[in-house]
């Protein structure tokens, strides 16, 4: 006998959170000025002033594609996060991808119970001036994952 399920608001849940847009991918770079005018000059692309973020060790410019962006990523200071990458990779390469999530906290949480590592206990504030967190790129398949708040 065949018995037909019936979905209601009871039996499903309503998610805590939900992944959203892709925000930017990032390219680290070993000389921003010159990867700068490969987007503005050559590639023709509108491309941002480069910001410094000490908090994030960082400084970045943002090329603007219309459907997503790239986060151009130079070190700042002597502990820079991607200090080791650029290390590793001499001229620079693909660095991280942002995703937008609704609710960076519900996100955090389930997330930690699932044994993917979150590399904050709390979110810090982006380039957006929005929280952000980073997840570990050996849980995300090998790829840093950065959640921005939408
Ligand atoms: C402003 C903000 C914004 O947009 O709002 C930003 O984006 S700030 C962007 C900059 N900030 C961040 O990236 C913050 C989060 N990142 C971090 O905390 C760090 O970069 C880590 C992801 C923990 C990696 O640190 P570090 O390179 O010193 O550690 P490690 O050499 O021990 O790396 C551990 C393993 O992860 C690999 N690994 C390192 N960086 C990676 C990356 N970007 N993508 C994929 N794999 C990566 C290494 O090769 C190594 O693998 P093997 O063991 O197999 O060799
Ligand atoms: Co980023």
């Amino acid at each position: 006998m065949l018995f037909k399920r019936s979905f209601t608001s009871k039996s499903v849940p309503e998610a805590l959170w939900k992944l959203g847009r892709l925000n930017h991918i990032a390219i680290a770079t070993p000389d921003l000025a010159k990867s700068a005018s490969l987007y503005k000059n050559i590639l023709g692309a509108d491309i941002s002033e480069p910001q410094h973020l000490p908090n994030h060790g960082v400084t970045t410019v943002f090329v603007n594609l219309g459907n997503t962006k790239l986060e151009l990523l130079h070190p700042l200071g002597e502990k820079s996060p991607i200090q080791g990458f650029l290390d590793k990779n001499k001229s620079g390469g693909l660095h991280h991808i942002c995703i937008e999530v609704d609710n960076i906290h519900n996100a955090m949480k389930e997330l930690k119970a699932k044994g993917i590592r979150c590399l904050t206990d709390e979110p810090r504030i982006g380039a957006h001036e929005k929280p952000v967190v980073f997840l570990h790129p050996k849980d995300c398949a090998g790829v840093l994952v950065e959640l921005e708040q939408s």
